[in-house]
């Protein structure tokens, strides 16, 4: 099958473990097979190929990147075979329930906490009114997505979406970003603008930071909202904006209004429906669900090897306090999908701490342990240290077998020979 047909077949359906049946070993024929397994990067793959090419670098790092075991021509059936059914067992853990992703239609939002189900409800309803919304939440919570998501849900969805926060724009310039001028309105005007919040004619504002809005603006934002008019800066005309207003403050507005640093008016006005996010430490249920989506969603970015996330990892993500919330856990997650070494991103990736070892290990794991490594050497012993024979004895892949023997501090018979470590204590 050439690339084109397979990127069909995986288009049309995920299929979770796959051969590389490689014939060409150029550098082209490499770059381009990259480039397919950057795209298809979750599905298992076991390369198979003609040993001389493992003499390239190329690809050596290709195999090394993207597949969990490799193969050379001529193929042994039923190594082939155990490959191929550890893959299997592999890719199965990787997705527990097949087509999860897919019966999550709308990404915005994610989680699984009784909290956010209460707030994806709660912006359905509100969704349906007319009337302002105000969304309260520590920063990084996620407040402009779920404006987002009220827009998305309300009978203006086909109009357009204008965020604008009001923090980020100088003093002297929000009146005439969020209302617009005429002509010759002030030195340097040379032709009318139209304002943002006209420019969200039949659709929603989002107000981001509002408590950051000066106090007289506030009082044009509270005409604006009493009157459904505006007056462009240097202008007496009136116009007819049909706009609805979604605002959202990190800093609590009531206690603004009680230190006089907001308008108790424009309070009530914005305050009509009223949404909270919670900060993400409430929610600890969404935590690894975001983490799990920030990896697929930005998975052409991510070093090729890297499968996903250790258990260790997993442990810190949810040990974490996370101040800044849900963007903290994005960030965290990019650039750990960037720097990790290994093809499981540890708690060191994301810049966190290792939580300590969960247990000291119990009687029983030792007997586990100690049994496996009988079994092992056991094996390499009757293969004469073949570990092709003896991997095929233990019914494992020869990568299982060298994980096993780096596990127990084993040394690989292609090192030379092995040495069997101590028996825990
Ligand atoms: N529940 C969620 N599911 C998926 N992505 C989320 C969720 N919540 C937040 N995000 C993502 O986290 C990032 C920060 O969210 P957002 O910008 O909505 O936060 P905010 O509360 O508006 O922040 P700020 O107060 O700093 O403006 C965005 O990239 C957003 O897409």
């Amino acid at each position: 099958m050439t690339l084109a047909e397979a990127r069909r077949q995986l288009q049309a359906r995920h299929m979770q473990v796959g051969v590389l049946l490689v014939e060409a070993h150029d550098e082209q024929s490499c770059a381009a097979m990259d480039g397919f397994l950057h795209e298809h990067w979750d599905v298992h793959w076991v390369a198979v190929l003609h040993a001389p090419a493992l003499e390239s670098p190329a690809w050596r790092q290709l195999v090394h990147d993207h597949c969990g075991d490799f193969h050379t021509w001529p193929l042994d059936a039923q190594r082939l075979r155990h490959t191929l059914g550890h893959a299997h067992g592999l890719a199965a853990l990787r997705h527990p329930q097949p087509g999860c992703r897919a019966a999550q239609p709308e990404p915005a939002l994610t989680g699984q906490s009784a909290a956010i189900a209460r707030l994806r409800r709660q912006i359905v309803k509100v969704a349906g009114a007319s009337a302002p919304v105000l969304i309260a939440g520590e920063s990084g919570s996620g407040k402009e997505l779920a404006a987002q998501a009220v827009h998305a849900h309300s009978p203006r969805r086909d109009g357009p979406f204008v965020p604008i926060n009001c923090g980020a724009i100088p003093a002297a310039l929000i009146q005439s970003e969020l209302f617009g001028y005429e002509r010759g309105a002030f030195t340097g005007a040379a032709r009318e603008k139209r304002g943002l919040i006209e420019t969200a004619q039949g659709g929603s504002i989002f107000l981001d930071e509002i408590g950051d809005l000066p106090m007289e603006l506030q009082a044009n934002l509270l005409r604006f909202l009493q009157e459904k008019t505006i007056y462009r800066l240097g202008s007496t005309r009136s116009i007819a904006v049909d706009v609805r207003v979604i605002a959202a403050s990190h800093v609590n507005l009531a206690q603004a209004v009680a230190r006089g640093a907001f308008r108790e008016d424009l309070y009530y006005r914005l305050n009509v429906l009223a949404l909270d996010v919670p900060p993400l430490r409430e929610r600890r249920e969404d935590l690894l669900p975001l983490a799990e989506q920030f990896f697929h969603t930005y998975a052409s970015e991510r070093a090729p090897r890297v499968k996903g996330f250790s258990v260790r990892a997993a442990q810190a993500i949810r040990d974490h306090d996370w101040p800044g919330n849900v963007r903290e856990l994005l960030n965290r997650v990019r650039r750990a999908m960037v720097m990790a070494e290994g093809r499981l991103i540890q708690p060191h990736d994301l810049g966190l701490s290792a939580a300590p070892a969960p247990h000291v290990a119990a009687p029983l794991d030792d007997a586990r342990i100690r049994a496996e490594r009988d079994a092992i050497d056991a094996s390499l012993q009757r293969a004469g240290r073949n570990i092709t024979l003896a991997a095929r004895d233990l019914g494992v892949s020869r990568m299982t077998l060298y994980r096993l023997l780096a596990k127990h501090g084993m040394v690989a018979p292609s090192h030379g020979c092995y040495t069997a470590a101590p028996p825990p204590k």
